[in-house]
């Protein structure tokens, strides 16, 4: 279990975490989910210890901190932060790679044939590094991270520079990997991914969590009417919408659907049909749709 209690970040006047907390379990996925800028690999680097909060502690199993040399060692042994490509070592192979990261954390290498296989390595992972693309590369990192087999894993932009079959080979290796009990976050762009799967997603913003998205735990429907803002308008004028609907990015108009009564169902309905929008469903909201909803401008700029 990790803890991170009231940590608070700032350079100079600009505050990147604020008072942020948040317990995180064995078995976990942990998607962050936040524009360019957020806070979501200084949060990283808080809890790796490679930078020290203004405020505020990260907690291992309710037992280590970083507060002395003893206690840093043993949360060494338990957190593998994602590999920098950078950090690559050109002249060796990427069967180099993996040996170090499996000795170091696992104290054996046995199991990196596996882990070559599993991420369709084969043809590539004994040459010299200096000759693999950006997506061999970003596997390599991951499989340094499978290899290294510790409880907890930082992944920052996991799925960076990955093919659709790449993303949906490491996506099932995640998941594996959660079914082992490794707790993970993943900070990733990719916001349809993340609900393949992560358990939460959090949302950043001005340095705090503002929403916990829990994708096992969302039962909770809504009629998702496609609109633009003058229809919305319209439609707000013409029935008074229940408070906590959403309209999201100027587009999408949702309806709290679940929690209504039959008789009320249906009456939502039948207003969304007479208003004569075709285009409509009902379901949950993904992380996509949050995202929309909580960094509309930022999502447009992109
Ligand atoms: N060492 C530093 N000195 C000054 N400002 C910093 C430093 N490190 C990060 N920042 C600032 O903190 C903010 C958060 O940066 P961070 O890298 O954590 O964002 P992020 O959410 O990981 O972004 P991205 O999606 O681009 O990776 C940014 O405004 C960044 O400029």
């Amino acid at each position: 279990m990790l803890k991170i209690k009231d940590v608070s970040v700032s350079f100079k006047d600009h505050t990147v975490l604020d008072q942020l907390s948040l317990t995180a379990y064995e078995g976990e996925i942990i998607g962050l989910a936040a524009p360019n800028g957020t806070g979501k690999t200084t949060l990283f680097n808080v809890i790796a210890n490679y930078l020290k909060p203004n405020e505020g502690t990260v907690v291992f199993n309710d037992q280590y901190e970083y507060k002395s040399e003893k206690d840093e060692v043993d949360i060494y042994k338990q957190l593998t932060p994602f590999p920098d490509q950078g950090d690559l070592f050109e002249e060796l192979s990427g069967v180099d790679h993996l040996k170090l990261y499996a000795n170091m954390w696992k104290g054996t290498s046995k199991h990196i044939k596996d882990i070559i296989k599993e991420l369709n390595m084969e043809s590539y992972v004994k040459n010299k590094v200096k000759t693999y693309s950006l997506g061999m590369r970003q596997r390599l990192c991951f499989g340094m991270m499978a290899a290294a087999d510790s409880s907890i894993m930082l992944m920052d932009e996991v799925m960076n520079g990955l093919d659709v079959s790449n993303v949906a080979l490491i996506s099932e290796k995640l998941i594996e990997m959660k079914n082992n009990q490794k707790l993970m976050f993943v900070a990733s762009h990719l916001l349809e991914n993340l609900d393949l799967y992560a358990d939460r997603v959090l949302f950043l913003k001005d340095g705090k969590i503002i929403h916990e998205h829990h994708i096992h735990d969302n039962h909770d429907t809504f009629i998702k009417v496609s609109l633009d803002p003058n229809r919305y308008n319209e439609f707000k004028q013409t029935y008074d919408l229940p408070e906590d609907h959403h309209y999201i990015s100027d587009r999408l108009l949702c309806i709290p659907f679940s929690k209504l009564t039959l008789s009320e169902q249906t009456t939502w309905l039948e207003r969304v049909i007479q208003f004569d929008e075709r285009e409509f469903e009902i379901g949950t909201l993904g992380t996509l749709e949050y995202y929309e909803k909580y960094y509309h401008d930022s999502y447009i700029r992109k």
